[in-house]
């Protein structure tokens, strides 16, 4: 099974697809990344996730796989001779598949909401504290979860280190576009000394670009985000 064909339909702008491509990265897997624009969704991202039409969805042989933490579940199975993504112990998986869930809800919400506020100091203000307010949480939970060591996962990357670490290039854009820096030394210190360590990381490396790279992209999307609906 896991020798079947690999392929990724992501972009290289896109924290929910880095997901899928650190996964591959750790596990020493190579995959074919088709890039998709989603300001212009493709035939192929329509067909292989009718129901979301969001990336990333991995192929795998003919057969579709949608959602980023359900893909990087199904990458530690199937591979399951590679470096472990998820914990061995049931109770452990179960933690970070819950502090998994409350970033995707929590912090992916606040980022969006930060972009969206633009010039509205008031509105901005209101979003950074939120995103203060997550972190702090996230710090807390890095502590028990890493247990003194570098990673969420312990010494080395994880399920959780990549469900966080793959904001750190959107955490990137809001601090040059915005002005506004989320993950600081004084306020959490440990998640502060993760972010360097994770982006050092050689499964990260080659997935998480350039600020500046992402910038144009960025000024895109945000203008569409700003648009009032309807
Ligand atoms: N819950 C999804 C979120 C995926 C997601 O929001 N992908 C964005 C790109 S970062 C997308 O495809 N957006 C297109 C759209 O919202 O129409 C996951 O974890 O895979």
């Amino acid at each position: 099974m896991g020798s079947e064909e690999v392929k990724v339909i992501g972009s290289c702008v896109s924290p929910f697809a880095a997901r899928t491509m650190i996964a591959f990265n750790i596990k020493c897997i190579e995959y074919e990344l088709i890039e998709e624009n989603i300001l212009n969704k493709s035939d192929l991202l329509l067909k292989s996730n009718p129901i979301y039409k969001k990336i990333p969805v991995l192929i795998h042989g003919q057969r579709p796989i949608c959602e980023s933490l359900v893909i990087l579940q199904y990458i530690d199975e199937v591979w399951a001779s590679g470096p472990p993504i998820l914990p061995s112990d049931p109770y452990d998986r179960a933690i970070a598949r819950f502090w998994a869930a409350y970033i995707d809800d929590k912090f992916f919400a606040v980022q969006v909401a930060i972009l969206k506020a633009g010039g509205e100091e008031g509105q901005k203000a209101a979003a950074v504290e939120k995103a203060t307010q997550v972190l702090v949480v996230l710090e807390d939970a890095f502590t028990k979860c890493s247990k003194g060591r570098k990673f969420f996962g312990g010494d080395r990357i994880g399920y959780l280190d990549i469900a966080l670490g793959s904001f750190l290039l959107w955490v990137r854009v809001i601090h040059k576009m915005c002005g506004v820096s989320l993950i600081y030394e004084c306020k959490t210190p440990k998640l502060f000394q993760w972010a360097q360590h994770f982006s050092a990381d050689a499964a990260v490396q080659d997935v998480l670009p350039e600020t500046d790279k992402l910038l144009e992209f960025a000024q895109v999307f945000v203008a569409k985000l700003r648009k009032p609906s309807g």
